[in-house]
């Protein structure tokens, strides 16, 4: 089911004050300008830019957690920024995040367990057995064994943490997940089971994703449609199977090398 509308960005805008040098007056820099979308139901939508072209500004504005300067984010039909509390709990409910750096956000104080429970101490109104159940189910869902539980953050490997980041992001049955750079500081290999496990849970649960990341392969291995960014703009939007036709875009794909050096000006959109 991929035809209801989940997320409307309209005409966001986003400027941050910035002093030029110590006695000027501050400056409004535009970080980003214009930018408008829509996310459907079970899609996965991929953000991809050259560093500094705002992607990340843009996935804290549609995480509700940095308001734009313009423009409105409507999930579910429900403006973030002008939210009742009850929508707002909604909303903590159906939009999740996994950033690249599984390990801040973590309390190391808490256990496995404990990191996972929260949520649904927070949220729903299950027994004790039930949270049990519903931990060691996320950690099968995870691919991780039920021992891993009793242990800290600290005891884990990088790839273990961001596991539990996508355990927990989907504790309370989310409907999108914004991946930033959630894949970034695993290595290659680990990378491509995160990616199949992601695109296993999508399918099983018709989660939508953003999926905002320097990597064009994993993004393109991942998404439906990518949208490109420069400078706070939305470039291009190129749909699964075609060629990218923006000069923006073909720059970023032409960064991509291939495995053999001798490959290295042939590449294909
Ligand atoms: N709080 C802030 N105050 C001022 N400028 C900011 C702030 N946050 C981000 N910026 C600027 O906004 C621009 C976009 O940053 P952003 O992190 O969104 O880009 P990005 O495309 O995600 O980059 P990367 O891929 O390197 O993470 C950058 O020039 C950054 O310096």
């Amino acid at each position: 089911m991929k035809n209801m509308t989940l997320l409307e960005v309209k005409n966001i805008e986003k400027y941050y004050s910035q002093r030029q040098f110590i006695f000027r007056r501050k400056h409004e820099i535009p970080i980003i300008q214009k930018v408008s979308f829509s996310l459907r139901e079970g899609e996965c939508l991929g953000i991809v830019g050259q560093s500094g072209s705002g992607k990340s500004t843009l996935g804290r504005i549609i995480l509700g957690v940095e308001r734009p300067t313009n423009g409105e984010v409507l999930f579910q039909g429900v403006n973030l920024y002008e939210a009742t509390s009850k929508d707002k709990k909604m909303v903590r409910r159906d939009l999740q995040a996994v950033f690249q750096n599984s390990y801040d956000s973590f309390n190391p104080k808490q256990t496995i367990f404990e990191i996972l429970e929260e949520p649904l101490l927070n949220f729903e109104h299950y027994s004790k057995i039930e949270r049990q159940h519903k931990v060691m189910e996320l950690l099968d869902c995870v691919e991780l064994a039920n021992t891993i539980a009793q242990k800290y953050p600290a005891q884990l490997s990088g790839g273990q943490q961001q596991r539990i980041n996508i355990a927990r992001a989907l504790a309370l049955n989310p409907k999108l997940i914004v991946l930033d750079e959630a894949i970034s500081s695993l290595d290659m290999i680990l990378q491509k089971h995160i990616l199949q496990l992601l695109q296993t849970l999508q399918k099983e649960r018709k989660l939508a994703y953003i999926f905002i990341s320097h990597d064009l392969q994993a993004t393109h291995f991942m998404s439906d449609r990518i949208l490109v960014m420069q400078h706070g703009q939305l470039m291009e939007e190129i749909q699964k199977g075609q060629t990218c036709q923006h000069p923006v875009s073909q720059e970023l794909y032409n960064a991509i090398l291939p495995s053999h050096p001798r490959g290295r000006n042939k590449i294909r959109y």
